[in-house]
């Protein structure tokens, strides 16, 4: 699902009135009442108190279609105008008149502090104060107000965004900025609901198609993807019946050293779960016993030494290598690692102490061969890159990093971005379970063994990462998040495939 910018959502908004021939009025009746529909499913009837902050623009326009249609249904609705200006949107005031035929009522108006309702736990506030057309950071009393719903204690829902959160810019770090636990947002997803900064603010996020203009969003250029199971699915390529391991290629898994030869038994293992044809693993001599044990269906190579990487050689003509996982970065080891580079063409996969050798010796980043796939973590990210001032600097730096060097980038978090220098992706599957040793070997192993079966790196990377995340997925629904382990989420890569193509598994 592309992620636009609200300049993009604003012409989406145009073009339909346009094309439609209808008037916005009309567009936010529409938009509104499906707000409303989602919140009538779920409280079914509640005898709750429901108060609903409308800002003076057509965010606020919204709030009062929702709360007309709430209070027809017989909610007990409050209705708080917050007056922060004089300047009512036309929207908003078609939508004032219309609340006040149907309750009979007029809006509380709050203009300073003392005119604060009382918020109880118990309440259902509704937050359509700001949405995308916030430009600056709220002040004085406003700013007091979002933060006494906050503090609350009450359940929030959003309205198309989190009122204080810019849609392009992170706030300040004392900016005063509403925590939703829900968020329904129109059309397309914001960038900011999964920026490690600002994801906090949304909480759960629904996506509301409210109709805007089908072509214009399929020809839109978006700076940004959301990547769920049907974008994931359109990814995967189906096997041939009549296919042998060798249509699926071979992965050289490369790393290790004593004490992490762990690392690589969850990386091998990982390649072959993702469908790899063949799996070979080169590691010092301490890990042969480890890994032949732990996992008979890898062929195994050792270094001369015993404990450390120090000549990667062997006679093999793998599809892809994957390197780095465990493999500690002393000298020897990175010598190496460069002789590695300089012989290898094809695409690889570079993952933890790979990454280590290349940020702390610049000039190997030359020597990586194009497209191939870099998957750091936030820290060995920044190692790389060097510090950011905030997650879009952060973005910006990615991009020209990618360019560069002509690589796909995983940034690895809560939602793991994928860079390709041209386009960004933003995977959506996962949970806080994964967070968890190992988690990231597996994930090399997927990316590699896709790769090694002729999915473009790119392709490969994305399409690892959701599998990835929904094997975690799956995990968690039977081992629950604290208990969930790296080796599970390897063990259950099957059920994640099967999930892919499943419609009716709620996973
Ligand atoms: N674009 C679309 O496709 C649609 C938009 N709709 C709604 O319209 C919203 C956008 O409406 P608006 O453009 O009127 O903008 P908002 O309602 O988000 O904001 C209202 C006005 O507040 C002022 N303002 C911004 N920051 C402020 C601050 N810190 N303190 C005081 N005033 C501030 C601005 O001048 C802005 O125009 C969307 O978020 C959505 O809720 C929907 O009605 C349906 C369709
Ligand atoms: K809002």
């Amino acid at each position: 699902m592309k992620i636009l910018s609200a300049e993009q959502l604003k012409e989406a908004d145009e073009v339909t009135l346009k094309n439609e021939g209808i008037s916005s009025t009309r567009l936010m009746e529409r938009a509104a009442s499906l707000v409303f529909s989602e919140i009538h499913t779920r409280l079914e009837g509640a005898d709750i108190n429901i108060k609903i902050f409308c800002g003076i623009g057509n965010n606020g326009g919204d709030g009062l279609v929702v709360a007309r249609l709430l209070h027809k249904y017989g909610y007990k609705v409050e209705v708080y105008v917050v007056n922060y200006s004089d300047k009512r949107s036309d929207d908003f005031l078609v939508n004032y008149d219309r609340y006040k035929k149907e309750s009979n009522t007029w809006p509380a108006l709050i203009k300073r502090e003392e005119d604060f309702p009382e918020i109880s736990p118990g309440d259902f506030c509704v937050d359509a104060i700001f949405g995308i057309g916030l430009n600056r950071p709220a002040e004085g009393w406003l700013a007091k107000l979002l933060l006494h719903i906050n503090n609350s204690g009450a359940f929030c829902l959003a309205v198309d965004m989190p009122s204080g959160l810019f849609p392009n810019k992170v706030p300040g770090e004392d900016a005063a900025v509403i925590k939703a636990n829900y968020t329904l947002t129109f059309q397309t997803p914001k960038l900011v609901f999964f920026l490690p900064e600002t994801m906090k603010y949304a909480g759960e996020v629904q996506v509301m198609d409210i109709g805007l203009d089908r072509a214009y969003l399929k020809e839109v250029k978006a700076k940004a993807q959301l990547i769920g199971k049907r974008e994931a699915r359109q990814l995967y390529k189906p096997r041939d019946k009549n296919s042998h391991k060798g249509d699926y290629g071979h992965t050289l898994v490369v790393g290790g050293s004593y004490g992490k030869i762990g690392s690589m038994v969850l990386s091998a293992k990982s390649v072959l779960r993702a469908g790899a044809g063949l799996c070979s693993v080169f590691i010092p001599k301490c890990g042969y016993d480890i890994l032949q044990t732990s996992f008979p269906e890898a062929m195994l190579i050792t270094d001369k030494d015993e404990h450390e990487l120090t000549n990667i050689e062997t006679d093999l003509e793998p599809d892809v290598i994957c390197f780095g996982m465990g493999a500690g970065k002393s000298s020897k080891t990175v010598k190496a690692f460069k002789a590695l580079l300089e012989q290898t063409q094809k695409p690889m996969l570079i993952d933890a102490d790979g990454l280590n050798m290349l940020s702390e010796n610049n000039e190997l980043l030359n020597l990586l061969p194009k497209h191939s796939v870099l998957t750091p973590h936030p820290k060995e990210l920044e190692r790389l890159i060097g510090k950011w001032e905030d997650d879009f600097e952060k973005m910006d730096k990615i991009e020209k990093f990618t360019k560069k060097y002509k690589i796909i980038l995983v940034l690895k978090g809560a939602h793991s971005f994928i860079f390709s220098g041209k386009h960004t992706y933003i995977n959506n599957s996962g949970n806080p379970g994964m967070a968890t040793a190992g988690s990231g070997d597996v994930l090399s192993g997927i990316i590699a063994g896709l790769m090694s079966q002729e999915y473009e790196p790119l392709v490969a990377a994305i399409l690892g990462v959701y599998l990835h995340g929904l094997s975690g997925d799956i995990c968690a629904e039977e081992k629950g998040y604290e208990a969930l382990i790296s080796g599970d989420i390897s063990d259950n890569l099957g059920k994640a495939f099967l999930a892919l193509m499943n419609d009716e598994k709620k996973i």
